[in-house]
């Protein structure tokens, strides 16, 4: 299926009609309609028939929108459908606890290994994912098929390690590093900043409390 060129803010929100579609095929549910969907997500019917309507040909009237068919077309779009092995730079908490969450490997993401420059991480596995030495990186990734790297080592590392990366061919990097990355064009960012998330709370509890 061919599809016109997608909004970044459209893109944004797929992830989550795939979650409660998700759920939806779980409960059984086979069909439903935009007013349904919109009361279960909290958002408005227009809104998600304006951004379903960007793939084509997913509702129908008075029949609604096939939950399987989709969720398996959102699936496609947003690459679901191939698997992706991710590499960790920093093997501290941060780190380690990506390594073992193991959910990922549902959506298709599979943790391969990590790389720490401590050398007493050397060695140990977390969940059977390797801790290798930052000096074997480039070896590794020549030798292994990578697409994406998470980086959980410290500001300070961050922008260097991105830059071998880069250099050695990998094109997503999940950045939780508290820094921007300046990265070429061709590459993928995405930055994750829990502290973020924790000042929009804190935001909204000031704002309430006023
Ligand atoms: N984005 C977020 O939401 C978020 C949340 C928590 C922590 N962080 C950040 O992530 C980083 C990791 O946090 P943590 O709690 O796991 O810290 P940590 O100290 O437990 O782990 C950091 C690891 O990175 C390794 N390291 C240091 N320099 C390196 C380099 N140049 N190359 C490879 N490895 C290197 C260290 O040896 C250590 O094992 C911190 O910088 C922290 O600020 C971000």
């Amino acid at each position: 299926m061919e599809h016109r060129e997608i909004s970044r803010a459209v893109i944004k929100r797929l992830p989550r009609y795939y979650r409660y579609l998700g759920e939806l095929m779980q409960e059984g549910v086979e069909r439903i309609s935009s007013g349904e969907l919109s009361k279960r997500m909290q958002i408005t019917a227009s809104q998600i028939r304006q951004d379903l309507n960007n793939f084509g040909g997913f509702g129908q009237q008075g029949y609604g929108y096939n939950v399987k068919y989709l969720y398996h077309e959102i699936g496609k779009i947003l690459g679901l459908d191939k698997t992706y092995n991710l590499i960790i730079i920093g093997a501290g908490n941060l780190g380690q606890a990506i390594a073992n969450y193991a959910n990922f490997e549902r959506r298709g993401f599979v943790a391969k290994a990590m790389f720490d420059t401590n050398s007493q991480l050397k060695g140990k596995t977390v969940r059977g994912i390797p801790v290798y030495s930052m000096d074997d990186l480039e070896d590794y990734i020549r030798n292994n098929d990578v697409q994406i790297a998470a980086l959980t080592l410290p500001k300070a590392g961050a922008e260097a390690a991105a830059k071998r990366l880069i250099k050695i061919g990998i094109r997503g990097i999940w950045n939780f590093a508290h820094t921007d990355l300046r990265v070429p064009d061709d590459v993928v960012v995405e930055n994750v900043h829990l502290s973020e998330s924790l000042m929009r709370i804190s935001y909204r509890l000031s704002n309430q409390e006023e």
